[in-house]
């Protein structure tokens, strides 16, 4: 006879993982099935491995501005790849050993599966051979490097970033194809390790960003480190001698090795989505609600990275919790989705916040902008490289978003939507104090300009009402 739980989970990532813990707290019998390694995309592969080694990338860099502050002797430093890459392991491997070890501590082994799970219809999942029932199946699958076939065809010449912090030591030089956050946090990691990088897009912006004034400048700031070519398509070639070639119109460039981070894809093979009796789409994917999670009518969910609506760790873990809460409850309950962030750990930081620059009206949309440049603290830390543009509503004067590309931009971009969720004019932003000297002080600037640009005169200088 088929073994029965309330809800199967599929992925133990962090959605699925996030899932679970609601889940069990709630007393809900369940299994957890997972192919491949465990640990989350996030602390393997992803968002730790890669800022471990941006941070190193960024401790190195910073030799070359020490001189003007009167520091000598930064020359002697130099690169040790294979214990660069060694740390960067280590510290991957400490964060996937602790989540592996406090996911288990939650779960007997009946009810972790290690194998690839397949729907056999809206109640049903198999794995392994064994058939599982289950009044709701969480899918929480996650997504993989896109791979077209003359990706394919470089062999051991190709790195992804499933690959490439496997790797023993650092290239001598790099290809690397799509410019988004991750080649851009990567690529740019890479040169300031003393890579040679050659970064292309075919898109005309780098990192995705929106704001076309904001885009110009990270890709002038961005391209200090790696030579960036934007606006074309590229195939790589695989040469005789094992290197790379990649032509990109003009532009020709051999190199050692190449990083696809052209995108990703949802991990949708072979999961059974066609059992589930809905429609599916020209990739094979089912309508989903994004605030219920829920695939139609049907008791099943469609969480983080595999549903490709907001791929980034906090909104997977929300995911997993609204299906979970869900399920719990018997209901189809939306939630309400956080502001939308994003910040891409590049220096500068490039961050958005709030609504994109591309989706706003521009008649009734008043731009404030600032620079680092006329910022005192950027002056002594010499990091002069910085941009904000803030977005407001012309008649209200309500704050709806930025894009920044400016050190420390993580922390201002979190200011920031504090301030949208809250729903804050941009006046009642400036009513805040904002010390001397600190690099808040341009994203002062930049909501004075939005404000002077609103045409709204205000009876009192903000932050300075008559009580
Ligand atoms: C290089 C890189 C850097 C990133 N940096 C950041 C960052 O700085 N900040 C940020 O917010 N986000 C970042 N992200 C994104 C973030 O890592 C993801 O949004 C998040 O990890 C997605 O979690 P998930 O639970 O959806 O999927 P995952 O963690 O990928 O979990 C899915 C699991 O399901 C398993 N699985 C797949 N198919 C099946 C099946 N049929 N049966 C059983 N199991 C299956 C997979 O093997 C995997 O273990 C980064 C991603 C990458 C690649
Ligand atoms: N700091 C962060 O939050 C962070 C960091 C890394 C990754 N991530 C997550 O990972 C996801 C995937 O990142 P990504 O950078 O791989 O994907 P992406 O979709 O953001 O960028 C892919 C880029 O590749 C380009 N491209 C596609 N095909 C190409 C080709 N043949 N030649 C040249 N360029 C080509 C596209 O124009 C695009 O700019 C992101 O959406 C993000 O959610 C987040």
């Amino acid at each position: 006879m088929a073994r029965k739980v309330d809800v199967a989970i599929i992925g133990a990532g962090s959605a699925g993982v996030t899932a679970l813990y609601t889940l069990l707290r709630a007393k809900k019998s369940v299994v957890l099935i997972n192919s491949g390694p465990e640990g989350t995309t996030c602390a393997r592969v992803g968002c730790m491995p890669s800022k471990a080694l941006i941070e190193t990338a960024s401790l190195y860099h910073n030799r070359g501005r020490q001189e003007m502050f009167g520091l000598r002797g930064t020359e002697h430093l130099s690169v040790d790849g294979p214990a660069v890459m060694a740390r960067v392991r280590a510290i991957r491997d400490q964060l996937v050993g602790g989540f592996i070890t406090r996911t288990h501590k939650h779960l007997d082994e009946t009810q972790f599966i290690d194998g690839h799970a397949k729907i056999l219809a809206p109640d049903c999942v198999e794995v392994n051979g064994e058939k599982i029932t289950c009044d709701a199946i969480l899918i929480a699958t996650g997504s993989a490097p896109i791979l077209p076939p003359p990706f394919r065809a470089l062999g051991d010449a190709l790195l992804t970033t499933d690959t490439l912090f496997e790797e023993p030591d650092l290239p001598k030089s790099l290809a690397v194809v799509g410019l988004g956050v991750i080649g851009c946090e990567i690529g740019q990691a890479m040169g300031r390790l003393g890579v040679e990088v050659h970064g292309f897009d075919a898109a005309p912006v780098i990192a995705g960003i929106k704001d076309p004034v904001v885009a110009e400048a990270a890709a002038e700031w961005l391209g200090r480190d790696m030579a960036i070519t934007t606006g074309t398509l590229v195939e790589p070639r695989r040469e005789a001698d094992g290197s790379v070639t990649i032509q990109a119109g003009e532009k020709s460039v051999t190199v050692e090795r190449v990083l696809a981070s052209i995108g990703r894809r949802p991990n949708i093979d072979g999961l059974g989505l066609e059992n589930l009796g809905v429609a599916l789409d020209d990739h094979g994917m089912p309508a989903y609600d994004p605030e219920t999670l829920q695939i139609g009518d049907l008791p099943v969910y469609f969480t983080g990275d595999v549903n490709a609506d907001r791929p980034l760790l906090h909104e997977a873990k929300d995911e997993g919790k609204i299906a979970a809460l869900n399920i719990i409850a018997g209901t189809r309950t939306a939630f309400r989705r956080r502001v939308p962030l994003g910040v891409a750990f590049t220096a500068p930081q490039i961050a958005t916040v709030g609504a994109g620059f591309d989706t706003l009206d521009p008649e009734v949309t008043a731009v404030g902008k600032a620079s680092a440049q006329n910022n005192g603290r950027s002056k002594v830390k010499a990091e002069l490289a910085g941009m904000i543009r803030i977005y407001a509503d012309k008649s209200s004067l309500k704050l709806l978003g930025a894009t920044l590309a400016i050190s420390d931009g993580e922390h201002m971009a979190h200011w920031l939507a504090l301030a949208i969720e809250q729903g804050m004019t941009i006046d009642a932003c400036l009513e805040t104090p904002f010390y001397h000297p600190v690099l808040e002080e341009t994203l002062q600037d930049a909501l004075m300009d939005c404000l002077a640009n609103s045409g709204h005169k205000l009876p009192h200088p903000p932050g300075l009402t008559p009580v």
